[in-house]
């Protein structure tokens, strides 16, 4: 299969090792040091204390790469405006584009099964009209992601997570041979992907630890406050309790598939990355993560005060630090 991984960073680089490793006609859309790094030397991913090396054709024009099977978009969803417009060369008829963002992205109201609550309008979803200009709906693919990477230098990744999983599906939940065949080739990468019922149940679920330990972790400035802060893990709890609520209100009760001993696992060995944004200096993820939680809320009426609360402290964060711009 060829697979083109748009943006060769913390879940990029992860991705790319292994797909090109599995046998995959793997290339990779980069840019600046990344592309430079990874033309010198590769791509490598240190995982439990080993280095895997994966040579993989590089570009920062998508025109050089050509027309794949499975596009994997890996940047941030502050990146997509950009994306959306690099996107074409990479795009035939039969290829399949999975989003593989943390938080509610552009495709959310995309194939939204009929009874459920329509979204609020949100920034992202504006994105739909640029995508859709050349890609049919049945092209899009949603994706959630359980690995924790950070990026230790450009072409070079490490893996925090004893846990490796791509969750994907077609944006209206029917099963499709492209999606098969995408998890099949995520298997034999030794990268989990299980089948998936409901995407949005699954973005959610995901959706809930990031809305919650992200923001807490870049208030504190410290990702393992929250679990060892009898205080602020009351507030962490309060504050899953509500967006598990929201969820629901918008369909999706996921509460007994939420796994908080899993959530916590590798707070003390992984900043989330929005931490890491935030440190860097990168654009945050405040719409996707922050904000749309709390604006899904109020859609449904939701009573969700600690959400909001800190919510607003990071929005206030990232915007002071040049970081996010309120649309
Ligand atoms: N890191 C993690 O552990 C996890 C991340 N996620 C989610 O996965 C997504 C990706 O995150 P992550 O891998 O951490 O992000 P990174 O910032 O590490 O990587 C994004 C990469 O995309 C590149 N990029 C951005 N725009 C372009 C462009 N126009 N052309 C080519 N390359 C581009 C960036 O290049 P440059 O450096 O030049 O900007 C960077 O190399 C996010 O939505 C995140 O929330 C989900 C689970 C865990
Ligand atoms: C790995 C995890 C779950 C940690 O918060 C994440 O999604 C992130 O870093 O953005």
């Amino acid at each position: 299969m060829k697979a083109c991984i748009v943006g060769a960073g913390a879940i990029g680089g992860h991705v790319a090792v292994k797909l090109a490793r599995a046998g995959a006609t793997v290339s990779v859309l980069a840019r600046g040091a990344t592309l430079e790094a990874i033309r010198a030397n590769g791509l490598v991913l240190e995982q439990d204390g080993q280095q895997l090396h994966a040579d993989v054709k590089a570009a920062d024009d998508a025109q050089a790469l050509g027309p794949q099977d499975l596009v994997l978009v890996t940047t941030k969803s502050t990146a997509l405006g950009d994306i959306a417009r690099q996107l074409p060369p990479l795009v035939g008829p039969h290829t399949s584009v999975a989003f593989l963002q943390n938080g509610v992205t552009w495709w959310y109201p995309l194939g939204l099964p009929a009874g459920k609550p329509r979204p609020p309008q949100l920034p992202m979803f504006a994105l739909a009209d640029a995508f859709l200009r050349y890609l049919r709906p049945e092209q899009v693919l949603g994706g959630i992601i359980y690995s924790a990477n950070e990026v230790l230098r450009p072409g070079v990744v490490r893996n925090n997570s004893p846990r490796n999983a791509i969750e994907l599906a077609a944006v209206d939940d029917s099963e499709r041979p492209a999606v098969t065949a995408a998890r099949a080739l995520l298997e034999q990468a030794g990268i989990e992907s299980p089948a998936v019922r409901e995407i949005r149940a699954n973005l959610w679920l995901k959706l809930v630890g990031n809305a919650c330990a992200s923001p807490l972790s870049v208030a504190m400035g410290n990702p393992s406050a929250l679990v060892n802060d009898p205080a602020l893990n009351a507030v962490y709890v309060r504050m899953l309790k509500e967006c598990l609520a929201v969820a629901a209100a918008h369909g999706y009760d996921v509460a007994d598939q939420f796994d908080l001993t899993r959530w916590t696992q590798h707070r003390a060995r992984h900043k989330p990355s929005m931490l890491q944004d935030y440190e860097a200096g990168r654009a945050m993820e405040v719409g996707e993560m922050v904000l749309a939680p709390v604006a899904f809320a109020r859609a449904a009426g939701v009573d969700a005060p600690t959400l909001e609360a800190v919510s607003a402290i990071v929005a206030r964060l990232a915007i002071d630090k040049g970081l996010f711009t309120p649309a």
